[in-house]
């Protein structure tokens, strides 16, 4: 027997045929035997959710003061806001009209509010379907006051939101199981829910089911490739006819594309995991199998990729049509056909295809919004976007109608439009959970631009922006740097016109310009949203010098990275020793897809693995380090055990084998 440093080219590997779970380490790439992601419970069940999520219940208050609930749409003669209380001024009633455009008579017109500047209030913008019709009815003044805050409106309100099931879904998307008693408890819809917790408590949060629609998670895998066979051609007049072995096809793609349809990530709900076709087996004939099936994966615009668990931002996907491909998907395996050489003209080996990556992507939504109504809930902020845009958003005298954020466009007579995003309310404690707002705060990360609506008619208007405002600053202090308008709203109320003067004052002494107005009368709102475009028009400006193009143009890095990891040279790898176990293991990424890809049914493949663990430096390695007759070598999946055997052994033939790509 020669030494063990005389026998380096000699020595080799013996296959155990023991197959080995990839260990997480050498696995840089996520691959089909990694650990499996600790939040994946196959136990869990997505249950279908149709006809779970209804639209919050519409409350309309007919003129003669009775409350009446709907579940979908009045009869036209009945859909009415309530008459409002006016003071001195008459009540107004608003009916829905089908024409598109705004009727204001001349009364509505002298009875603008904050007008100093003598702007005209008509936008001359797409107001959506509200005509304003002004009557005279003195007698009904005293209960014009909202009667939908009465008692009996409450209830109501309450029963039409009670018994509503609600999918619950855990942080990850996952459904519960279970129907969530939160709304039928009354929980967590209510302001007056959250009234009594103490503070620095989350108590029970705001249900998944409306907390997850901009975060999601999805698990995408790329086709694996197809595996090469070994063919001989037989055929009458063809002696020796050769391998014919044909190549597998290659696995299917995986890419994300950007869908203007899409608003939502919702539809992530439905269904987690993206796995794109496998490529199919070669055949005999040299034929060559087919690609796998591609997946599109459909995303809405303005949504951020990251690699779950990763900071980083893989891909920001913004503008309709953009499609970037995430994984590429597995290299087909070779066929018998391409082993053929001048030293081996009838190999006997074939490759496994190679596997398709795996990845779990976190994906969230931030819309693409130029400007962003914020404020408290029940505000006036979905009124203000019904107006400005032909956007008809859900609107009524409760807390958190609007689950959702909104987007609009307003076009502007010169030709120019901007959108605006309507969102949540926001309340006092936000931050820590309490109301719905906070949740989608980061939509507004991409506003040039903020218009903060304050409810007039609220007891402590002033008390009520700050608050907003300190929740905006908890948030991230760069959007409270957000250049914003304050509009004071409700104006038509006699509470919020008494008002107006002294909030003003206070807020012009803290340097703060505000706007009044009536959104629901629509007066005012003009100013408002031309102030808001003046901000837009100015950030835009400022900006213009530094704008670039701030997301990558090359939308297919993401794979080209996949692809570089994956494509480690064969000879990058690291020995590690376990004393215990008297253990050799050998790390790195391109030995493991090589172990992958062998297909050790064929008889060739072992020769050729050591000739491959010869030549990129494995063998010599483990000699240097020590390796001993009868220890255990792991590479990859595969589990060996080391032998000396003398240089006679014959193993040296050397093979010619085509290059490892
Ligand atoms: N009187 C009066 N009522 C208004 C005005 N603007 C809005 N409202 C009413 O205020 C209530 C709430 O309006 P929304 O537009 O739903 O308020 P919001 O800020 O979107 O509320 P959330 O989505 O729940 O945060 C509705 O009943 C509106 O009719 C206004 O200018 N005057
Ligand atoms: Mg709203």
């Amino acid at each position: 027997m020669a030494s063990i440093s005389t026998i380096t080219t000699s020595s080799f590997l013996s296959l155990q045929a023991i197959s080995r779970p990839k260990s997480p380490k050498s696995n840089p790439i996520p691959s089909k035997a990694s650990p499996r992601n600790p939040n994946s419970n196959r136990n869990r069940k997505l249950k279908p959710q149709k006809a779970k999520f209804k639209s919050p219940p519409q409350t309309i208050t007919s003129t003669a003061g009775e409350a009446t609930s709907y579940t979908c749409l009045p009869p036209l003669e009945d859909f009415t806001v309530p008459s409002l209380n006016l003071g001195s001024r008459p009540p107004e009633e608003i009916k829905l009209s089908d024409a598109n455009v705004v009727k204001q008579d001349s009364d509505s017109e002298s009875q603008r509010f904050g007008t100093e500047d003598g702007m005209d209030g008509d936008l001359r913008v797409d107001y959506g379907r509200f005509e304003v019709n002004t009557h005279f009815e003195e007698e009904e003044e005293e209960d014009a006051d909202y009667e939908y805050e009465s008692e009996e409106e409450e209830e109501e309100e309450e029963e039409t939101v009670n018994g509503k099931s609600v999918n619950s879904y855990n942080s990850d998307g996952f459904y519960e199981g279970e129907e969530l008693g939160e709304f039928a408890d009354g929980e967590n819809v209510s302001l007056s829910d959250f009234e009594g917790e103490e503070e620095g408590v989350k108590e029970k949060g705001v249900p998944a089911v409306m907390r997850c629609f901009d975060r999601a998670k999805i698990y995408v895998k790329a086709g694996d490739g197809g595996n090469g066979v070994v063919a001989f051609r037989r055929e009458k007049f063809v002696p020796l006819g050769g391998p014919s072995g044909g190549d597998g096809g290659r696995g299917g793609n995986v890419y994300l594309e950007v869908d203007g349809s899409i608003n939502s990530l919702l539809p992530f709900r439905n269904r987690v995991h993206y796995r794109a076709g496998r490529g199919s087996h070669g055949q005999g004939s040299c034929m060559g199998g087919a690609k796998g099936e591609e997946i599109v994966v459909k995303v809405p615009p303005g949504t951020v990729v990251r690699e779950a668990g990763n900071e980083e931002v893989l891909l920001e996907l913004l503008s309709p049509g953009q499609r970037a491909l995430v994984l590429p998907g597995g290299r087909g395996g070779r066929g018998n056909a391409a082993f053929k050489c001048g030293s081996n003209k009838v190999p006997r080996i074939a490759e496994n295809g190679e596997e398709g990556s795996e990845m779990w992507l976190e994906l969230e939504l931030k819309l693409v919004a130029d400007v962003g109504i914020v404020g408290a809930p029940n505000a006036g902020k979905s009124t203000l976007l019904s107006v400005i845009s032909a956007a008809q958003p859900a609107i009524a005298n409760y807390p958190f109608t609007t689950l959702l954020p909104n987007l609009g466009v307003v076009s502007f007579d010169y030709d120019s439009t901007m959108v605006v995003a309507d969102l949540p309310g926001l309340l006092e404690g936000a931050h820590r959970g309490f109301g719905l707002g906070h949740e989608f705060l980061r939509h507004t990360e991409r506003c040039s631009a903020l218009v903060h609506v304050v409810d007039g008619s609220s007891q402590q208007p002033e008390f009520e922006f700050d608050a907003v405002r300190l929740e905006l600053e908890m948030f991230s202090p760069e959007l409270a740097e957000k250049p914003y308008v304050v509009a004071y709203n409700k104006m038509d109320l006699p509470e919020a016109y008494e008002n107006w003067q002294l909030f003003k004052e206070k807020l012009e002494a803290r340097g703060i310009e505000t706007f009044c107005m009536s959104a629901v009368k629509r007066e005012g709102t003009h100013e408002v949203i031309c102030a808001a475009h003046k901000l837009l028009q100015e950030s835009k400006e400022a900006n213009k010098g530094s704008e670039g193009w701030t997301h990558p143009i090359n939308l297919n890095h993401v794979a080209d990275m996949v692809q570089r990891q994956r494509r480690a040279p064969i000879n990058d790898f690291e020995i590690s020793y376990d004393n215990a176990s008297k253990t050799w293991q050998v790390v790195g990424a391109g030995l493991q897809r090589f172990v992958q890809m062998t297909n050790w049914r064929y008889k060739d493949s072992d020769t050729r693995f050591q000739h491959v663990l010869e030549a990129c430096g494995v063998n010599k390695s483990l000699l240097k380090m020590g390796v001993k007759e009868g220890d255990t070598v792991i590479v990859g999946e595969m589990e060996m055990v080391w032998h000396d055997y003398p240089q006679s052994s014959g193993l040296s033939k050397v093979t010619k084998w085509p290059e490892w790509k």
